[in-house]
C-alpha cells in the first residue's frame, strides 16, 4: 500500500457567517496526481491555505506525513521586463538552509538538475523580465523544486496562460509526476486539464464534495450524482 503524505479528516471552515468546507476527508497518497476542482469560490484555495498551515480550521484536522516537504507554484504573474536576475539566480533564490553566502558545488548541481527538469536550460542565463510567460511560470516550477518536496501544490497556476502554454507546463509537471514519483495537488476549474493530467480528483462544491479516481469523474454531474 502506497504511504499517505496529507490525510484530511471532517475538516470544516467558516468564515464569520460563512461556512467554506464542511466535514471534509480525503488522502492524498504517494506519487498521486490529484486534481482539486470546483467553481469560483467554493473554497479551494482555502483548503491550500490549511493545508500549508496559513490558516486554521473551525474543526478536523489535516495531518501530514512527518518531514514532509512541499513546493508551492502560485497562480501566474507577470514579472517586469527590467527584472535583475536571470532565472537561474530566480530559481536559485528559493533555496532553504544555505549557509554559505555563495552556492555549493552541491547546491549549483541541483540547480542545473532542476532547470533541465523545467526544460530551461537553452535559457538559463537570460533574465527572468524578458522571457515569456510559459517560461517565467517554468522558472516559478523550478523554484518549487529546488529543495526536493515530496509534494508539489499548483494552485491555478495555468490560469491567464494559453492553451498551449498550459499543457507544455502540465507536461513537465506530468513527467515529474510519472519519472520521479513527484506526488501532485493540481488545484484548477479548468475541466480539460482536469480530464487530461491527473488520475484522482477532489471535486468541491457548496457544502459537500466527492472524490474517487478519475475514471469516475465522467459518470458525476454537477451536483456530485452518478449519472
Ligand atoms: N480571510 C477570509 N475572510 C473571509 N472570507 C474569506 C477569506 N478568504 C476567503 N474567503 C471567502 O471564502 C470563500 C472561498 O474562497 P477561496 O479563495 O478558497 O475559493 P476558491 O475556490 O479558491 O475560488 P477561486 O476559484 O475563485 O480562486 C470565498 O467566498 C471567499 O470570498
Amino acid at each position: 500500500m502506497s504511504e499517505t503524505l496529507i490525510s484530511v479528516e471532517n475538516l470544516s471552515l467558516s468564515f464569520p457567517n460563512h461556512p467554506v468546507l464542511t466535514n471534509l476527508s480525503f488522502k492524498v497518497n504517494r506519487g498521486e496526481f490529484l486534481g482539486v476542482i470546483g467553481e469560483n469560490g467554493v473554497g479551494k484555495t482555502t483548503l491550500v491555505r490549511i493545508i500549508l498551515n496559513q490558516l486554521r480550521p473551525s474543526s478536523g484536522e489535516v495531518r501530514l506525513k512527518d518531514g514532509l516537504k512541499i513546493g508551492y507554484v502560485p497562480q501566474f504573474r507577470n514579472v517586469d521586463i527590467e527584472f535583475p536576475l536571470s532565472i537561474k539566480d530566480f530559481i536559485a533564490l528559493n533555496f532553504t538552509g544555505i549557509k554559505l553566502p555563495w552556492l555549493s558545488k552541491k547546491e549549483k548541481a541541483r540547480i542545473k538538475k532542476v532547470i533541465e527538469l523545467v526544460g530551461l536550460t537553452d535559457i538559463a542565463n537570460r533574465p527572468l523580465g524578458l522571457a515569456s510567460g510559459g517560461e517565467k511560470q517554468k522558472a516559478y516550477l523550478g523554484q518549487a523544486l529546488v529543495n526536493d518536496p515530496d509534494l508539489l501544490i499548483l494552485d491555478e497556476s495555468t490560469a491567464s496562460l494559453d492553451p498551449n502554454t498550459k499543457q507544455e507546463l502540465l507536461d513537465v509537471v506530468l513527467r515529474l509526476n510519472k519519472q520521479l514519483g513527484l506526488t501532485i495537488l493540481f488545484v484548477s476549474h479548468d475541466m480539460q486539464l482536469i480530464h487530461k493530467y491527473p488520475d484522482h480528483y477532489l471535486w468541491l462544491r457548496k457544502g459537500k464534495y466527492t472524490t474517487g479516481a478519475m475514471s469516475d469523474l465522467h459518470n458525476e454531474n454537477q451536483e456530485g450524482q452518478y449519472v
